[in-house]
């Protein structure tokens, strides 16, 4: 989905995922295999993996959209095409070939990723589809999307965020259903569960997403950083208080009193805490 009122430049274009920016700090990923409703192979979540990564460099993006081409899918969720019996191939022609779940790496990046993620959902948001939907920090959903899980029917299942996050969002009876009977989710009922966070016509969506990341663009990067942080914290378990932990290092770096303690080493002299409050 593209909307002419909202200009992008792009930044790369890679063979799977177009990565482009506007002007104003927003990055947008797209997968680019409407052929097989945006289903992603190894290559493209690396290419993903790779537009992420510069974008959480880039000082001048803010927040980050990831999509899908075109408007009958955000993504079917992995390729079954290229399925093999050791996870997914890179290599799929090739005899022995050993497959793995590049998504897992994905996932967690989402997680970690400092700066808001926003899923733009148009059309199909199924299978490892709509637990990338999940993992994002706000989605953003057409009146035509389709969101659900099919492993069960295909012989797979996500028992990691796949399951927990979407239990915290929709509780564990939906959850269950979603899973157990890997039903189709209108927009509507996506809305209605908390599975999304509006719904808008699809003539709309890109300006509507936009829209959203400006507001946050107007707000204090550090502030959305540690409120990230602060929800995974218990979710992600010892790895989501690394995450907030490393995050007041952030902070405390800055502080005369931590200087102190650097300034000090260098000087090979003692450091003088002394001077520090010792706050009540
Ligand atoms: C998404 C659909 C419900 C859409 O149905 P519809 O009838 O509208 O469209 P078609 O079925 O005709 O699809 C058009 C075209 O696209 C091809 N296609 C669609 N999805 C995929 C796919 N995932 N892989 C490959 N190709 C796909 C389809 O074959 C058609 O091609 P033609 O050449 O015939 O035109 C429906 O398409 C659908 O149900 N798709 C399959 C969804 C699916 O099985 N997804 C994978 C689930 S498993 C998964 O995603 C997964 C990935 C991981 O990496 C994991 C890692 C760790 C744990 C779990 C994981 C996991 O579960």
């Amino acid at each position: 989905m593209t909307d002419a009122a909202v200009e992008w430049s792009t930044v790369r274009r890679y063979d799977d995922v177009d990565y482009s920016r506007t002007d104003d700090g927003i990055a947008k990923i797209t997968i680019c295999r409407p052929e097989v409703h945006n289903a992603f192979r190894p290559q493209t979540l690396m290419e993903i993996s790779d537009a992420l990564t510069h974008a959480r460099e880039d000082p001048t993006i803010g927040v980050i959209v990831l999509t899908g081409e075109g408007d009958k899918a955000f993504c079917s969720g992995g390729d079954q095409r290229v399925r093999g019996d050791t996870g997914y191939l890179t290599e799929p022609d090739t005899p022995g070939a050993v497959g793995r779940f590049h998504v897992t790496d994905l996932q967690v990046q989402i997680r970690r990723l400092p700066k808001p993620v926003v899923a733009m959902v148009a059309g199909y948001a199924i299978g490892g589809g709509h637990v990338l939907q999940i993992v994002c920090d706000l989605t953003i959903a057409a009146d035509n999307a389709r969101l659900g899980q099919v492993g069960p029917r295909v012989g797979s299942f996500d028992g990691g965020f796949g399951a927990g996050l979407l239990a915290n969002m929709v509780g564990q009876r939906k959850a269950k259903e979603i899973w157990f009977l890997c039903r189709q989710y209108t927009a509507a009922q996506a809305l209605d569960m908390g599975l999304v966070n509006t719904v808008v016509p699809l003539a709309d969506l890109e300006r509507e997403t936009v829209a959203w990341c400006r507001e946050m663009l107007e707000l204090s990067p550090m502030a959305l950083r540690l409120m990230k942080a602060s929800f995974h914290a218990a979710e992600d378990g010892l790895a989501g208080i690394q995450q907030l932990a490393h995050d007041t290092n952030l902070l405390f770096y800055a502080s005369d009193e931590a200087k102190e303690g650097r300034e000090a080493f260098k000087a090979k002299r003692s450091p003088e805490f002394d001077r520090f409050p010792r706050r009540a």
